[in-house]
Protein backbone atom coordinates (compact mmCIF):
# COMPACT_ATOMS: atom_id res chain seq x y z
CA UNK A 1 0.00 0.00 0.00
CA UNK A 2 1.39 3.73 -1.29
CA UNK A 3 -1.03 5.49 1.32
CA UNK A 4 0.92 7.57 4.26
CA UNK A 5 -1.47 8.15 6.64
CA UNK A 6 -2.29 5.09 8.70
CA UNK A 7 -4.74 6.38 11.61
CA UNK A 8 -3.58 6.04 15.39
CA UNK A 9 -6.35 4.20 16.69
CA UNK A 10 -5.73 1.14 14.19
CA UNK A 11 -3.74 -1.63 14.02
CA UNK A 12 -1.01 -0.71 11.82
CA UNK A 13 0.15 -4.09 10.92
CA UNK A 14 -4.09 -4.84 10.15
CA UNK A 15 -5.57 -2.37 8.92
CA UNK A 16 -8.47 -5.11 7.80
CA UNK A 17 -10.98 -2.92 5.75
CA UNK A 18 -10.23 0.39 6.00
CA UNK A 19 -6.62 -1.14 4.52
CA UNK A 20 -8.94 -2.61 1.48
CA UNK A 21 -10.33 0.84 0.99
CA UNK A 22 -7.02 2.89 1.19
CA UNK A 23 -5.66 0.54 -1.53
CA UNK A 24 -8.81 1.23 -3.72
CA UNK A 25 -8.29 4.61 -3.77
CA UNK A 26 -4.20 4.50 -4.22
CA UNK A 27 -5.68 2.88 -7.57
CA UNK A 28 -8.10 5.72 -8.36
CA UNK A 29 -5.46 8.69 -7.45
CA UNK A 30 -3.56 9.51 -10.88
CA UNK A 31 -6.81 9.36 -12.88
CA UNK A 32 -7.96 12.56 -11.17
CA UNK A 33 -5.79 14.75 -12.53
CA UNK A 34 -5.72 18.14 -10.74
CA UNK A 35 -8.14 17.13 -8.13
CA UNK A 36 -5.81 14.24 -6.90
CA UNK A 37 -3.94 17.39 -4.48
CA UNK A 38 -7.63 16.74 -2.32
CA UNK A 39 -7.14 12.46 -2.72
CA UNK A 40 -6.47 12.40 1.00
CA UNK A 41 -9.52 13.93 1.91
CA UNK A 42 -10.75 10.31 0.90
CA UNK A 43 -7.92 8.82 3.42
CA UNK A 44 -9.12 10.68 6.59
CA UNK A 45 -12.87 10.18 7.86
CA UNK A 46 -14.90 13.11 8.44
CA UNK A 47 -16.23 12.30 11.89
CA UNK A 48 -15.94 8.83 14.03
CA UNK A 49 -17.91 8.12 16.96
CA UNK A 50 -17.61 5.49 19.52
CA UNK A 51 -20.39 4.62 21.99
CA UNK A 52 -20.76 2.53 24.75
CA UNK A 53 -23.97 0.88 24.81
CA UNK A 54 -24.74 -0.40 27.60
CA UNK A 55 -28.76 -2.71 28.22
CA UNK A 56 -30.66 -4.56 31.08
CA UNK A 57 -30.84 -7.68 29.77
CA UNK A 58 -34.04 -10.20 30.53
CA UNK A 59 -32.54 -11.65 33.52
CA UNK A 60 -31.39 -8.62 35.29
CA UNK A 61 -27.64 -8.56 34.43
CA UNK A 62 -26.10 -5.34 32.27
CA UNK A 63 -24.28 -5.49 29.30
CA UNK A 64 -22.15 -3.72 27.08
CA UNK A 65 -21.24 -3.29 24.03
CA UNK A 66 -19.52 -1.00 21.32
CA UNK A 67 -21.28 1.00 19.07
CA UNK A 68 -19.84 3.44 16.67
CA UNK A 69 -21.25 5.67 13.68
CA UNK A 70 -19.10 6.64 11.56
CA UNK A 71 -19.61 10.10 8.94
CA UNK A 72 -16.62 9.36 6.03
CA UNK A 73 -17.22 12.54 3.88
CA UNK A 74 -20.03 14.98 3.81
CA UNK A 75 -18.84 17.46 1.00
CA UNK A 76 -22.05 16.26 -1.43
CA UNK A 77 -24.84 16.29 1.53
CA UNK A 78 -25.75 14.72 4.45
CA UNK A 79 -24.02 11.72 5.55
CA UNK A 80 -25.96 8.31 4.59
CA UNK A 81 -25.35 4.67 5.03
CA UNK A 82 -26.61 1.31 7.04
CA UNK A 83 -26.22 0.09 10.60
CA UNK A 84 -24.85 -3.03 11.04
CA UNK A 85 -25.60 -5.31 13.68
CA UNK A 86 -22.85 -8.23 14.02
CA UNK A 87 -20.73 -9.91 16.05
CA UNK A 88 -17.56 -8.91 14.30
CA UNK A 89 -17.98 -5.25 13.63
CA UNK A 90 -14.76 -3.09 13.95
CA UNK A 91 -14.15 0.54 13.98
CA UNK A 92 -11.98 -0.69 10.78
CA UNK A 93 -14.92 -2.06 9.43
CA UNK A 94 -17.64 1.03 9.43
CA UNK A 95 -15.08 2.97 8.37
CA UNK A 96 -14.50 1.31 5.11
CA UNK A 97 -17.64 0.95 4.90
CA UNK A 98 -18.55 4.94 5.39
CA UNK A 99 -16.23 5.38 2.73
CA UNK A 100 -18.07 2.60 0.04
CA UNK A 101 -21.28 4.72 0.93
CA UNK A 102 -19.60 8.04 -0.08
CA UNK A 103 -17.78 6.20 -3.35
CA UNK A 104 -21.43 4.77 -3.85
CA UNK A 105 -23.81 7.69 -3.23
CA UNK A 106 -21.82 10.09 -5.57
CA UNK A 107 -21.33 7.06 -8.24
CA UNK A 108 -25.39 7.26 -8.46
CA UNK A 109 -25.12 10.55 -7.83
CA UNK A 110 -27.55 11.05 -4.64
CA UNK A 111 -27.36 13.89 -3.07
CA UNK A 112 -25.55 12.33 0.22
CA UNK A 113 -21.85 12.25 1.73
CA UNK A 114 -20.76 8.74 2.93
CA UNK A 115 -21.71 7.59 6.44
CA UNK A 116 -21.79 4.05 8.17
CA UNK A 117 -22.60 2.71 11.80
CA UNK A 118 -23.00 -0.61 13.34
CA UNK A 119 -22.77 -2.30 16.99
CA UNK A 120 -20.54 -5.38 17.80
CA UNK A 121 -23.30 -7.81 18.91
CA UNK A 122 -24.66 -11.13 18.06
CA UNK A 123 -28.78 -10.17 17.38
CA UNK A 124 -29.16 -13.86 17.84
CA UNK A 125 -28.51 -13.72 21.14
CA UNK A 126 -31.00 -11.31 22.27
CA UNK A 127 -34.34 -11.19 23.01
CA UNK A 128 -36.80 -9.39 21.02
CA UNK A 129 -37.13 -6.63 24.28
CA UNK A 130 -33.19 -6.71 24.18
CA UNK A 131 -32.72 -5.78 21.08
CA UNK A 132 -35.24 -2.80 21.11
CA UNK A 133 -33.62 -1.85 24.47
CA UNK A 134 -29.98 -2.06 22.26
CA UNK A 135 -31.30 -0.43 19.21
CA UNK A 136 -33.16 2.88 21.52
CA UNK A 137 -29.97 3.27 23.71
CA UNK A 138 -27.84 3.02 20.48
CA UNK A 139 -29.64 5.70 18.37
CA UNK A 140 -29.64 7.92 21.78
CA UNK A 141 -25.96 7.55 22.29
CA UNK A 142 -25.54 8.61 18.07
CA UNK A 143 -28.37 11.31 18.47
CA UNK A 144 -26.24 14.30 18.39
CA UNK A 145 -24.68 13.23 14.62
CA UNK A 146 -28.00 11.89 13.03
CA UNK A 147 -31.03 13.76 11.66
CA UNK A 148 -32.85 14.17 8.55
CA UNK A 149 -30.67 16.95 7.14
CA UNK A 150 -27.26 15.97 8.83
CA UNK A 151 -26.85 12.11 8.91
CA UNK A 152 -29.76 9.41 7.64
CA UNK A 153 -29.01 5.92 9.18
CA UNK A 154 -30.70 2.09 7.36
CA UNK A 155 -30.70 -1.36 7.37
CA UNK A 156 -27.76 -3.37 6.55
CA UNK A 157 -26.63 -6.79 8.22
CA UNK A 158 -28.68 -8.00 10.68
CA UNK A 159 -31.18 -4.75 10.85
CA UNK A 160 -34.87 -4.48 9.48
CA UNK A 161 -37.57 -2.32 9.07
CA UNK A 162 -38.41 -2.64 13.02
CA UNK A 163 -35.23 -1.89 13.83
CA UNK A 164 -35.37 1.88 11.75
CA UNK A 165 -38.76 2.10 13.55
CA UNK A 166 -37.63 1.99 16.99
CA UNK A 167 -34.37 3.85 15.83
CA UNK A 168 -37.39 6.87 14.35
CA UNK A 169 -38.76 6.61 17.35
CA UNK A 170 -36.40 6.92 19.53
CA UNK A 171 -34.98 9.87 17.76
CA UNK A 172 -38.52 11.36 17.74
CA UNK A 173 -38.66 11.00 21.52
CA UNK A 174 -35.38 13.08 21.61
CA UNK A 175 -36.07 15.55 19.39
CA UNK A 176 -39.96 15.62 20.35
CA UNK A 177 -40.80 15.36 16.99
CA UNK A 178 -42.02 13.11 14.14
CA UNK A 179 -38.78 13.03 11.82
CA UNK A 180 -39.79 10.67 9.44
CA UNK A 181 -36.97 11.09 7.55
CA UNK A 182 -34.20 10.77 9.90
CA UNK A 183 -33.68 6.96 9.26
CA UNK A 184 -34.82 4.87 5.63
CA UNK A 185 -36.20 1.34 5.06
CA UNK A 186 -38.88 2.25 7.33
CA UNK A 187 -41.97 0.19 7.73
CA UNK A 188 -44.56 1.02 4.69
CA UNK A 189 -46.94 2.13 7.31
CA UNK A 190 -44.39 4.74 9.11
CA UNK A 191 -42.99 6.63 5.95
CA UNK A 192 -41.14 3.65 4.39
CA UNK A 193 -40.79 3.54 0.42
CA UNK A 194 -42.73 0.98 -1.46
CA UNK A 195 -39.66 -1.03 -3.15
CA UNK A 196 -37.10 -0.24 -0.57
CA UNK A 197 -36.99 -4.22 0.95
CA UNK A 198 -35.73 -5.11 -2.52
CA UNK A 199 -34.08 -2.52 -4.16
CA UNK A 200 -30.70 -3.77 -3.12
CA UNK A 201 -31.32 -7.21 -5.22
CA UNK A 202 -33.61 -5.41 -7.63
CA UNK A 203 -30.03 -3.67 -8.51
CA UNK A 204 -27.96 -5.60 -8.69
CA UNK A 205 -30.38 -7.51 -11.51
CA UNK A 206 -30.09 -4.28 -13.08
CA UNK A 207 -26.53 -4.16 -13.23
CA UNK A 208 -26.34 -7.75 -13.93
CA UNK A 209 -28.11 -7.45 -16.90
CA UNK A 210 -25.99 -4.65 -18.12
CA UNK A 211 -22.79 -6.54 -17.40
CA UNK A 212 -24.59 -9.80 -19.32
CA UNK A 213 -25.59 -7.46 -22.23
CA UNK A 214 -21.88 -6.97 -22.39
CA UNK A 215 -20.01 -10.49 -21.99
CA UNK A 216 -22.68 -12.05 -24.54
CA UNK A 217 -24.53 -14.50 -21.11
CA UNK A 218 -28.12 -14.85 -21.68
CA UNK A 219 -30.00 -14.51 -18.48
CA UNK A 220 -32.73 -17.38 -19.42
CA UNK A 221 -30.68 -20.44 -18.36
CA UNK A 222 -27.64 -18.75 -16.88
CA UNK A 223 -26.03 -20.38 -13.87
CA UNK A 224 -25.99 -18.27 -11.07
CA UNK A 225 -24.23 -18.89 -7.11
CA UNK A 226 -25.00 -16.37 -4.33
CA UNK A 227 -23.21 -16.34 -0.90
CA UNK A 228 -25.98 -15.00 1.26
CA UNK A 229 -29.69 -15.40 1.73
CA UNK A 230 -30.71 -12.41 3.41
CA UNK A 231 -32.07 -9.11 2.35
CA UNK A 232 -30.06 -8.64 -0.61
CA UNK A 233 -28.91 -12.12 -1.69
CA UNK A 234 -32.71 -13.45 -1.16
CA UNK A 235 -33.78 -10.48 -3.21
CA UNK A 236 -31.38 -11.22 -6.18
CA UNK A 237 -32.33 -15.15 -6.15
CA UNK A 238 -35.60 -14.40 -6.72
CA UNK A 239 -35.53 -11.89 -9.23
CA UNK A 240 -32.91 -13.77 -11.51
CA UNK A 241 -34.99 -17.24 -10.88
CA UNK A 242 -37.88 -15.17 -11.80
CA UNK A 243 -36.09 -13.61 -15.37
CA UNK A 244 -35.29 -17.73 -16.12
CA UNK A 245 -31.66 -17.99 -14.22
CA UNK A 246 -30.75 -20.72 -13.06
CA UNK A 247 -29.93 -20.60 -9.24
CA UNK A 248 -27.58 -23.59 -8.62
CA UNK A 249 -25.85 -22.70 -5.07
CA UNK A 250 -26.78 -20.76 -2.29
CA UNK A 251 -24.21 -20.42 0.95
CA UNK A 252 -25.58 -18.85 4.14
CA UNK A 253 -23.13 -19.62 7.58
CA UNK A 254 -25.79 -22.60 7.92
CA UNK A 255 -24.29 -24.64 5.27
CA UNK A 256 -24.20 -24.71 0.81
CA UNK A 257 -26.69 -26.04 -1.15
CA UNK A 258 -26.59 -27.05 -4.68
CA UNK A 259 -29.06 -28.30 -7.17
CA UNK A 260 -27.49 -28.27 -11.19
CA UNK A 261 -31.21 -27.53 -12.50
CA UNK A 262 -31.72 -24.58 -10.61
CA UNK A 263 -33.36 -24.26 -6.97
CA UNK A 264 -36.59 -23.57 -6.29
CA UNK A 265 -36.26 -20.50 -4.78
CA UNK A 266 -39.71 -19.55 -3.71
CA UNK A 267 -39.64 -23.14 -1.72
CA UNK A 268 -36.27 -22.01 0.00
CA UNK A 269 -37.55 -18.72 0.92
CA UNK A 270 -39.97 -20.62 2.58
CA UNK A 271 -37.39 -23.35 4.11
CA UNK A 272 -35.35 -20.58 5.13
CA UNK A 273 -38.06 -18.77 7.24
CA UNK A 274 -39.21 -21.81 9.12
CA UNK A 275 -35.45 -23.07 9.56
CA UNK A 276 -33.95 -20.41 10.02
CA UNK A 277 -30.88 -21.27 7.24
CA UNK A 278 -30.66 -22.77 4.19
CA UNK A 279 -29.13 -26.27 5.45
CA UNK A 280 -31.62 -29.40 5.41
CA UNK A 281 -33.60 -27.87 2.17
CA UNK A 282 -35.22 -30.84 0.38
CA UNK A 283 -35.35 -29.61 -3.05
CA UNK A 284 -31.10 -29.13 -3.15
CA UNK A 285 -29.29 -32.62 -4.92
CA UNK A 286 -26.46 -32.01 -2.29
CA UNK A 287 -24.92 -30.41 0.43
CA UNK A 288 -21.23 -29.16 0.55
CA UNK A 289 -18.58 -28.18 2.75
CA UNK A 290 -18.01 -24.40 2.86
CA UNK A 291 -15.12 -24.09 0.92
CA UNK A 292 -16.70 -26.14 -2.07
CA UNK A 293 -19.12 -23.41 -3.16
CA UNK A 294 -16.01 -21.21 -4.45
CA UNK A 295 -15.45 -24.18 -7.03
CA UNK A 296 -19.05 -24.56 -8.44
CA UNK A 297 -18.68 -23.27 -12.03
CA UNK A 298 -21.58 -20.58 -12.74
CA UNK A 299 -21.80 -17.69 -15.03
CA UNK A 300 -22.39 -15.05 -12.78
CA UNK A 301 -21.50 -14.91 -9.08
CA UNK A 302 -23.06 -12.87 -6.15
CA UNK A 303 -21.57 -12.42 -3.45
CA UNK A 304 -24.19 -10.88 -0.72
CA UNK A 305 -22.76 -12.00 2.90
CA UNK A 306 -20.23 -10.11 4.01
CA UNK A 307 -16.21 -8.36 3.66
CA UNK A 308 -12.88 -10.39 2.14
CA UNK A 309 -14.54 -13.36 0.72
CA UNK A 310 -12.95 -13.63 -2.14
CA UNK A 311 -9.56 -13.88 -1.46
CA UNK A 312 -6.53 -14.22 -4.02
CA UNK A 313 -6.99 -18.11 -3.37
CA UNK A 314 -10.77 -18.05 -4.10
CA UNK A 315 -10.00 -15.62 -6.67
CA UNK A 316 -7.38 -18.07 -8.28
CA UNK A 317 -10.19 -21.09 -8.25
CA UNK A 318 -13.23 -19.14 -9.36
CA UNK A 319 -14.82 -20.34 -12.69
CA UNK A 320 -17.14 -17.83 -13.42
CA UNK A 321 -17.65 -14.86 -15.59
CA UNK A 322 -19.11 -12.14 -13.99
CA UNK A 323 -19.40 -11.23 -10.27
CA UNK A 324 -21.78 -9.03 -9.06
CA UNK A 325 -20.82 -7.40 -5.88
CA UNK A 326 -23.86 -7.34 -3.50
CA UNK A 327 -22.11 -7.47 -0.71
CA UNK A 328 -19.65 -4.28 0.70
CA UNK A 329 -15.95 -5.36 0.15
CA UNK A 330 -16.55 -8.91 -0.69
CA UNK A 331 -13.39 -8.79 -3.09
CA UNK A 332 -9.92 -8.01 -1.72
CA UNK A 333 -7.70 -6.24 -4.02
CA UNK A 334 -5.01 -8.92 -4.85
CA UNK A 335 -8.24 -10.78 -6.23
CA UNK A 336 -9.07 -7.99 -8.14
CA UNK A 337 -5.68 -8.25 -9.94
CA UNK A 338 -6.11 -12.07 -10.46
CA UNK A 339 -10.16 -11.48 -11.55
CA UNK A 340 -8.70 -9.28 -14.03
CA UNK A 341 -5.91 -11.38 -15.69
CA UNK A 342 -8.54 -14.04 -16.06
CA UNK A 343 -11.13 -12.11 -17.44
CA UNK A 344 -13.88 -11.55 -14.86
CA UNK A 345 -16.09 -9.03 -15.27
CA UNK A 346 -16.30 -7.59 -11.82
CA UNK A 347 -19.54 -5.52 -11.10
CA UNK A 348 -17.96 -3.53 -8.09
CA UNK A 349 -20.40 -3.24 -4.81
CA UNK A 350 -20.00 0.47 -4.86
CA UNK A 351 -22.15 0.12 -8.56
CA UNK A 352 -23.91 -3.18 -8.00
CA UNK A 353 -25.47 -2.83 -4.42
CA UNK A 354 -26.53 0.98 -4.81
CA UNK A 355 -30.11 0.52 -5.42
CA UNK A 356 -30.51 0.26 -1.99
CA UNK A 357 -29.72 3.98 -1.23
CA UNK A 358 -31.01 4.64 -4.50
CA UNK A 359 -34.50 3.98 -3.06
CA UNK A 360 -33.70 5.15 0.52
CA UNK A 361 -33.15 8.40 -1.52
CA UNK A 362 -36.71 8.12 -2.88
CA UNK A 363 -38.03 7.34 0.58
CA UNK A 364 -36.06 10.52 2.13
CA UNK A 365 -37.70 13.00 -0.66
CA UNK A 366 -41.06 11.00 -0.47
CA UNK A 367 -41.11 12.06 3.22
CA UNK A 368 -40.54 15.29 3.05
CA UNK A 369 -42.92 15.79 0.31
CA UNK A 370 -45.36 13.19 2.51
CA UNK A 371 -46.43 12.14 -1.09
CA UNK A 372 -45.75 9.09 -2.02
CA UNK A 373 -45.16 7.10 -5.30
CA UNK A 374 -46.15 3.39 -6.55
CA UNK A 375 -44.09 0.31 -6.30
CA UNK A 376 -43.70 1.03 -10.26
CA UNK A 377 -42.79 4.50 -10.63
CA UNK A 378 -40.13 3.21 -7.98
CA UNK A 379 -38.95 0.70 -9.56
CA UNK A 380 -38.75 2.60 -13.30
CA UNK A 381 -36.89 5.39 -11.48
CA UNK A 382 -34.07 2.56 -9.70
CA UNK A 383 -34.04 1.27 -13.12
CA UNK A 384 -33.03 4.62 -14.88
CA UNK A 385 -30.80 5.12 -11.98
CA UNK A 386 -28.61 1.85 -11.94
CA UNK A 387 -28.18 1.82 -15.97
CA UNK A 388 -27.39 5.53 -16.11
CA UNK A 389 -25.11 4.78 -13.64
CA UNK A 390 -23.55 1.25 -15.11
CA UNK A 391 -23.61 3.20 -18.54
CA UNK A 392 -21.47 5.87 -17.79
CA UNK A 393 -19.19 3.52 -15.23
CA UNK A 394 -18.58 1.14 -18.63
CA UNK A 395 -17.56 4.40 -20.57
CA UNK A 396 -14.79 5.71 -18.80
CA UNK A 397 -13.37 1.98 -17.83
CA UNK A 398 -13.44 1.34 -21.85
CA UNK A 399 -11.71 5.23 -22.27
CA UNK A 400 -9.29 4.55 -19.73
CA UNK A 401 -8.72 0.79 -19.82
CA UNK A 402 -9.17 0.49 -16.12
CA UNK A 403 -11.60 -2.01 -13.81
CA UNK A 404 -15.13 -1.38 -13.47
CA UNK A 405 -14.23 -0.67 -9.90
CA UNK A 406 -11.37 1.45 -10.24
CA UNK A 407 -13.87 3.45 -13.39
CA UNK A 408 -16.99 3.61 -10.66
CA UNK A 409 -14.11 5.70 -8.29
CA UNK A 410 -12.96 7.78 -11.07
CA UNK A 411 -16.32 8.91 -11.36
CA UNK A 412 -17.63 9.12 -7.73
CA UNK A 413 -14.12 10.17 -6.23
CA UNK A 414 -14.69 13.35 -9.01
CA UNK A 415 -17.86 14.32 -7.79
CA UNK A 416 -17.18 13.94 -4.07
CA UNK A 417 -13.44 15.98 -4.47
CA UNK A 418 -15.02 18.87 -7.17
CA UNK A 419 -17.78 19.15 -4.31
CA UNK A 420 -14.94 19.96 -2.00
CA UNK A 421 -13.42 21.84 -3.65
CA UNK A 422 -15.83 24.00 -5.11
CA UNK A 423 -17.04 24.44 -0.72
CA UNK A 424 -13.55 25.60 0.27
CA UNK A 425 -12.00 24.78 3.45
CA UNK A 426 -11.95 27.52 5.88
CA UNK A 427 -15.39 28.29 7.93
N1 LIG B 1 -29.62 -4.34 3.01
C1 LIG B 1 -29.23 -3.45 2.10
O1 LIG B 1 -30.04 -2.66 1.60
C2 LIG B 1 -27.82 -3.43 1.62
C3 LIG B 1 -26.89 -4.39 1.98
N2 LIG B 1 -25.64 -4.37 1.42
C4 LIG B 1 -24.65 -5.38 1.77
O2 LIG B 1 -25.10 -6.68 1.38
C5 LIG B 1 -24.56 -7.66 2.27
C6 LIG B 1 -25.69 -8.48 2.86
O3 LIG B 1 -26.57 -7.60 3.54
P1 LIG B 1 -28.08 -7.97 3.85
O4 LIG B 1 -28.57 -8.91 2.83
O5 LIG B 1 -28.77 -6.70 4.11
O6 LIG B 1 -27.90 -8.71 5.24
P2 LIG B 1 -28.84 -9.80 5.90
O7 LIG B 1 -28.55 -9.74 7.34
O8 LIG B 1 -30.25 -9.66 5.44
O9 LIG B 1 -28.29 -11.17 5.28
C7 LIG B 1 -26.94 -11.54 5.38
C8 LIG B 1 -26.81 -12.89 4.73
O10 LIG B 1 -25.43 -13.23 4.68
C9 LIG B 1 -25.26 -14.51 5.28
N3 LIG B 1 -23.94 -14.66 5.87
C10 LIG B 1 -23.41 -13.98 6.91
N4 LIG B 1 -22.17 -14.41 7.15
C11 LIG B 1 -21.92 -15.35 6.23
C12 LIG B 1 -20.81 -16.17 5.95
N5 LIG B 1 -19.68 -16.07 6.67
N6 LIG B 1 -20.90 -17.06 4.92
C13 LIG B 1 -22.04 -17.16 4.21
N7 LIG B 1 -23.11 -16.41 4.43
C14 LIG B 1 -23.06 -15.53 5.43
C15 LIG B 1 -26.34 -14.58 6.30
O11 LIG B 1 -26.55 -15.92 6.64
P3 LIG B 1 -27.15 -16.32 8.05
O12 LIG B 1 -28.51 -15.71 8.11
O13 LIG B 1 -27.13 -17.78 7.96
O14 LIG B 1 -26.22 -15.71 9.07
C16 LIG B 1 -27.50 -13.99 5.52
O15 LIG B 1 -28.04 -14.94 4.63
C17 LIG B 1 -23.71 -6.88 3.28
O16 LIG B 1 -22.39 -6.81 2.81
C18 LIG B 1 -24.33 -5.49 3.23
O17 LIG B 1 -23.45 -4.48 3.67
C19 LIG B 1 -25.29 -3.44 0.49
C20 LIG B 1 -26.16 -2.48 0.10
C21 LIG B 1 -27.46 -2.33 0.71
O1 LIG C 1 -30.03 2.68 2.23
C1 LIG C 1 -29.08 3.27 2.73
O2 LIG C 1 -29.13 4.40 3.14
C2 LIG C 1 -27.74 2.61 2.88
C3 LIG C 1 -27.66 1.15 2.57
C4 LIG C 1 -26.29 0.67 2.88
O3 LIG C 1 -25.89 0.65 4.01
C5 LIG C 1 -25.39 0.28 1.82
O4 LIG C 1 -25.64 0.60 0.65
O5 LIG C 1 -24.37 -0.37 2.10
Amino acid sequence: MTTDYIPSYLNPNDLGPWGQYLQQVDRVAPHLGSLSRWVETLKRPKRILTVDVPIERDDGTIAHYEGYRVQHNLSRGPGKGGVRFHQDVTLSEVMALSAWMSVKNAAVNVPYGGAKGGIRVDPATLSKGELQRLTRRYTSEISMLIGPTKDIPAPDVNTNEQVMAWMMDSYAMIEGNLSTGVVTGKPVSLGGSLGRREATGRGVFVVGQEAAARRGVALAGARVAIQGFGNVGGTAATIFADAGAKIVAVQDHTGTIVRDGGLDVAQLHKHVAEAGGVQGFPGADATLDRDAFWDIESDILIPAALERQITAEVAARLRTKIILEGANGPTTPEADDILADKDVLVVPDVLANAGGVTVSYFEWVQDFSSFFWTEDEINARLTRIMQSAFGAVWDVAQEKKVSLRTATFIVACTRILQAREVRGLYP
